[in-house]
């Protein structure tokens, strides 16, 4: 078994990381559970992965309801929250209980979020079965809901106890959600760690092919770099947090016009999000051409959007920023922007005026701009 700390403190937690582990859940839930129950939140489409983790609860003797919510983003709403927070207060949870949110970032995010706000704050444990939770989403205590102004407008800072990672529930997701997930993984590469992008040309489509070895790499590679970004920043207000967002104004902006139905998952939006930062970053003299032009050819290589055409979104560009007008990085009236000077040198750009945005999204709605 593989254990990355977050180290945060009194809130620093482990995250287990090993083929098999959702059976043997029970064992390392026992000094969570201290003789209470573990309500389960999950949803519909991850109900083998429940009985698996029920089944090792019972083993270990820990009791465990399950609410089992209807899959997908439009999940992360007001209407579900409600439906948590309710089913939480009559199942008694008190503050130092701990919720299992077994599922991917959909689930994580809306449970967090209703743990962070039943009784003031109860715990919870991350058990993530997409690759985009298992690499992302399931670290560093962001959680959230929509609301039709756009994504995670409504959330909390709130850190797990305790997450679990077992690479192998992965085998039941779609090759869809497998290639979204991977758009997260690219992201670290891109970030600040041009060797790892370099390990995912290499490695990125077998992993999606299914090569465990690769899988269990990624996973565990992703979740240290998170982990060591969360611990310098936790509540994202150094600059170093922000980095993760690498991809997400231009891919929140998407999401918000797709309008969360599943035609436009999140890691596709993050897709299509970094390569048109990377163009951006391109088009005014940052970044190399050639080193963007390389970011969209390993999406396209392995199936993800790598622009608005790719995204099918038609939207101008006005349209556009207004979505990014909601984005949580807003100071000041102004909106600061991930931008690269290369592979593996993402950084915070203070100086961008959005006619300027404005302007490059409507040329990409033409046709993508070199890079
Ligand atoms: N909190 C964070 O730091 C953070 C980071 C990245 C993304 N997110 C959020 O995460 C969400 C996206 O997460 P996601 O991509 O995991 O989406 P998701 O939770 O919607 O899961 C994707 C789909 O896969 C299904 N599924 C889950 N596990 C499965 C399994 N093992 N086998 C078969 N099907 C399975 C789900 O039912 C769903 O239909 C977005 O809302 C995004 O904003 C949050
Ligand atoms: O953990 C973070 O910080 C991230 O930015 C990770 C992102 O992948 C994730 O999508 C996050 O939810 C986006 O955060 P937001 O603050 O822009 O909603
Ligand atoms: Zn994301």
């Amino acid at each position: 078994m593989k254990t990355v700390t977050v180290a945060l403190g009194e809130r620093s937690y482990p995250i287990h990381i090993d083929a098999g582990l959702l059976a043997r859940a029970g064992d390392l839930l026992l000094p969570l559970a201290r003789g209470r129950a573990m309500p389960i939140v999950t949803d519909g489409n991850v109900t083998d992965h429940l009985a698996t983790l029920q089944a090792s609860l019972a083993a270990a003797g820990i009791a465990s309801d399950a609410l089992v919510l209807p899959p997908g983003e439009a999940s992360k709403s007001w209407a579900r929250l409600a439906e948590v927070c309710d089913w939480l207060l009559a199942h008694g949870v008190e503050r130092s209980d701990h919720v299992i949110a077994l599922g991917g970032g959909v689930i994580g995010d809306l449970v967090g979020f209703a743990c962070a706000i039943v009784k003031r704050g109860c715990r919870f444990v991350q058990v993530p079965t997409t690759l985009l939770s298992q690499v992302d989403s399931s670290v560093g205590g962001k959680t959230a809901i929509n609301t039709p102004a756009g994504k995670n407008l409504i959330g909390a800072f709130h850190q797990p106890s305790l997450v679990l990672i077992d690479p192998l529930v992965l085998n039941s997701l779609s090759q869809r959600e497998l290639a979204a997930g991977y758009a997260e993984v690219v992201k670290y590469g891109l970030i600040d760690d041009a060797a790892f992008f370099d390990w995912c040309e290499e490695h990125g489509p077998a992993l999606l092919a299914g090569d465990v070895d690769a899988r269990q790499y990624a996973i565990a590679h992703s979740v240290a770099a998170k982990a060591r970004i969360v611990a310098a920043d936790e509540h994202e207000t150094n600059g170093t947090r922000a980095l993760l967002n690498l991809g997400h104004t231009f891919g929140h902006a998407l999401e918000a016009e797709a309008g969360f139905d599943g035609s436009l998952i999140h890691g596709e939006a993050v897709a299509a999000g970094i390569a048109l930062a990377f163009r951006f970053s391109a088009a005014r003299g940052l970044c190399p051409v050639a080193e963007a032009e390389r970011v969209g050819a390993h999406f396209r290589r392995v199936g993800l959007p790598d622009g608005l055409q790719a995204a099918g979104i038609g939207a101008d560009g006005a349209t556009l920023v207004g979505h990014m007008q909601h984005d949580k990085k807003m100071a000041a009236g102004t909106l600061p922007f991930l931008l690269a000077r290369g592979i593996g040198k993402t950084y915070l750009d203070r100086g961008i005026d959005l006619t300027e945005v404005e302007s490059f999204l409507d040329a990409e709605r033409v046709a993508p701009l070199p890079g």
